[in-house]
């Protein structure tokens, strides 16, 4: 687990400001969704925050140490996965240990018992183990997905950040590669940062919530103060209506009983 603190963050790209003078303190284990719209500055945050993109001001400490480099302690998942779809689910989510072993070693697939053994309850955590030997590109999105998060996981990382990992998967899928993050968090106790636009998968999944809106951050609290009012203010103009729509299980949507509690007085 790592305490990771973002120090007044931000990155311009010529006169695009991507990121404006981001701060935030998240402790140990915690598992915090960045919301906001495309080109809000979601990418840039989490690519700032594992030194995939230098900053143009502002630092980010992981244990109080600068990130000037990626480092193996911080495992970055993509939307689009990038895992190697004519290998096995086993020899990709056994490649995310190549930071200890040598690149040919880990290309003849010669690492040690001990190595074969964490991809393997990768796996595990992911609810794939009984597809270990399926090649990936036979693999629906969601399972591909869940790939990625097992590779990232046989990193042994500390941190883990995903930006948009459920973008492009229809719901079903999404709320299970949801839930396994979820699951990979709790056990393995990882701080966790994992960008979305789609509300209601983050009320449901979220424990702290950090909002970007045009490169700023407009809200950063828990589960109770993310109201409609906050979400108005993430979203700007754009509709939300459309991003609550989804199975929550209790037939209504969280706009319907954030409105209705707001009305009540009663806590979303
Ligand atoms: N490499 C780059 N070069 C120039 N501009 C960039 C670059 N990367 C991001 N930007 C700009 O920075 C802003 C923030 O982009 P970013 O990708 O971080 O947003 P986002 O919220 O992740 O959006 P999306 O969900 O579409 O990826 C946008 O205006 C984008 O066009």
């Amino acid at each position: 687990m790592s305490k990771i603190v973002v120090d007044n963050l931000r990155k311009t790209y010529g006169e695009t400001v991507a990121l404006d003078n981001i701060s935030f303190e998240v402790p140990a284990g915690e598992f915090v969704i960045i919301l906001g719209v495309s080109g809000s500055g979601k990418s840039t945050l989490l690519r700032c925050m594992s030194a995939l993109t230098e900053p143009t001001e502002g630092q980010v400490l992981v244990d109080g140490e600068p990130m000037t480099q990626p480092r193996p302690e911080l495992a970055m998942i993509f939307q689009q996965h990038n895992i190697v779809g004519d290998m096995s689910a086993y020899s990709n989510a056994l490649s995310g240990g190549i930071n200890r072993c040598g690149f040919f070693e880990s290309v003849l697939q010669l690492q040690d018992t001990d190595e074969k053994q964490r991809a393997l309850e990768a796996l595990d955590t992911v609810g794939l183990l009984d597809e270990a030997e399926q090649k990936a590109r036979r693999m629906s999105g969601g399972q591909q997905q869940r790939v990625g998060i097992a590779r990232a996981l046989t990193q042994l990382p500390e941190v883990l950040l995903a930006d948009e990992p459920v973008a492009s998967l229809d719901p079903g899928s999404a709320q299970d590669v949801m839930q396994y993050l979820q699951r990979a968090a709790n056990e393995r106790e990882l701080t966790t940062f994992i960008s979305l636009h789609q509300v209601n998968i983050a009320r449901k999944y979220g424990q702290r919530f950090i909002g970007l809106h045009n490169g700023q951050k407009v809200f950063d609290g828990y589960r109770e103060d993310l109201t409609i009012d906050v979400i108005d203010e993430i979203y700007g103009d754009i509709d939300t209506e459309g991003m609550f729509v989804s199975d929550d299980g209790d037939g209504t949507t969280p706009q319907q009983s954030t409105n209705e509690n707001r009305e009540t007085g009663a806590a979303p």
